[in-house]
């Protein structure tokens, strides 16, 4: 049974399993195994169809909040349709989307340059536009894309400002993180206010079981108010039975020993210590087929012993780490 939960600042409703589109707007992705996902089928029609599905199997589970942005290739467009096409009222999901990165791969699986980061008042004004036509009423949520401390987004004041007024017009705000610095810039984004109130009533952020770092940066926003949406908690499938790097051996092992114990798959595990996080509002499944979905639908059940979390908890490696075998995944 899907759980909900409301986010306070934005007094919102959403599912605390969320749908992300990463995997599925576009043929090339970063995670393990995406190329045997997509099965070859590349065309637009292929992917569009491959895409309905998974919102239909998403929706069918209970599922209300959607995760795009401008950079998942097709995937606004594919989630405006499908919204449409199933007539589903505006009010009847939460979607999010993101700014600042422009999709560059051209419909290919390897690209020179698979996107390009601007974080300008033009780049905005841009993709609010772009993405207003493909999601209009359906967009609740715009983010900037994995918002960082040397990129000054934080301290562009004309970015800022324009943030605030779409605010004003009903939009919720929000930003994403990445990187071993994404509790340092996430307190920083907590400081922007205007008329005494916060400007960013959402975080979106990675944390696992073997990227944790921002835990306490991230309760401390949920305690402020912020709605925090958890991202790669999966670690782009590093945390499934995919993983066969030797690196991993001992961390596999122990993930066999409570998966034996327990009788749940490893993903449902990883979700599952993510959804114990009192902090952890919704988290999303960045799963590319049905069955993967179904597989991470399970976390919802399961129920961990205080003993246990620690054990999965003790997965955890160093960000600098984590960040550096990240940034080595291949598109694929
Ligand atoms: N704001 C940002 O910069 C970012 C946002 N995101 C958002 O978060 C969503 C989820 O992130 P991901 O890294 O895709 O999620 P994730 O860490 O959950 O990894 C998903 C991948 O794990 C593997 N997997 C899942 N279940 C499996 C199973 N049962 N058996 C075998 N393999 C399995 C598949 O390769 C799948 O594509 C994305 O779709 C996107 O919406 C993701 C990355 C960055
Ligand atoms: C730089 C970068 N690489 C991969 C991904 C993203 C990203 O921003 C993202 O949002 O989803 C996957």
């Amino acid at each position: 049974m899907m759980q909900y939960r409301e986010l306070t600042a934005a007094r919102l409703r959403v599912s605390r399993m969320g749908l992300g589109l990463a995997a599925l707007g576009r043929p090339g992705y970063i995670t393990l195994g995406h190329g045997q996902d997509m099965a070859g089928r590349y065309d637009t029609a292929a992917m569009e169809e491959h895409t309905f599905s998974m919102l239909d199997a998403a929706w069918q589970a209970g599922i209300r909040y959607f995760d795009v942005a401008r950079s998942y290739g097709r995937a606004e467009k594919f989630l405006g349709s499908w919204l449409r096409g199933r007539n589903i009222s505006e009010g009847a999901a939460v979607v999010g989307s993101k700014w600042g990165y422009t999709y560059t791969a051209n419909w290919q699986v390897q690209a020179r340059e698979h996107e390009v980061k601007q974080h300008s008042l033009q780049q905005l004004d841009k993709q609010r536009e772009e993405s207003n036509l493909l999601l209009g009423g359906y967009l609740d949520l715009y983010q900037i894309h994995s918002a960082t401390l040397e990129s000054g987004v934080l301290d562009n004041k004309l970015v800022l400002d324009r943030l605030h007024a779409l605010k004003m017009h009903g939009l919720l705000i929000g930003l994403t993180l990445s990187g071993p610095r994404q509790a340092e810039t996430l307190q920083r984004a907590l400081e922007i206010r205007f008329g005494g109130e916060r400007l960013f009533d959402v975080v979106q952020a990675t944390w696992n079981l073997l990227e944790q770092s921002a835990g306490p940066a991230l309760a401390q926003a949920h305690a402020a108010g912020l709605g925090i949406l958890v991202k790669e908690g999966l670690a782009n499938g590093r945390l499934t039975t995919r993983n066969q790097e030797a690196a991993f051996a001992d961390k596999r092992a122990l993930l066999q020993q409570l998966s034996d114990e327990t009788g749940y798959s490893f993903d449902a595990l990883a979700l599952a210590a993510i959804l114990a996080q009192p902090w952890a509002d919704v988290v999303l499944s960045g799963a590319a087929t049905p069955e993967q979905l179904r597989s991470n639908l399970v976390a919802l059940r399961v129920g961990l012993t205080p003993e246990q979390l620690q054990r999965l908890q003790g997965l955890a490696e160093e960000p600098e780490r984590y960040w550096t075998t990240r940034s080595q995944l291949e598109w694929n």
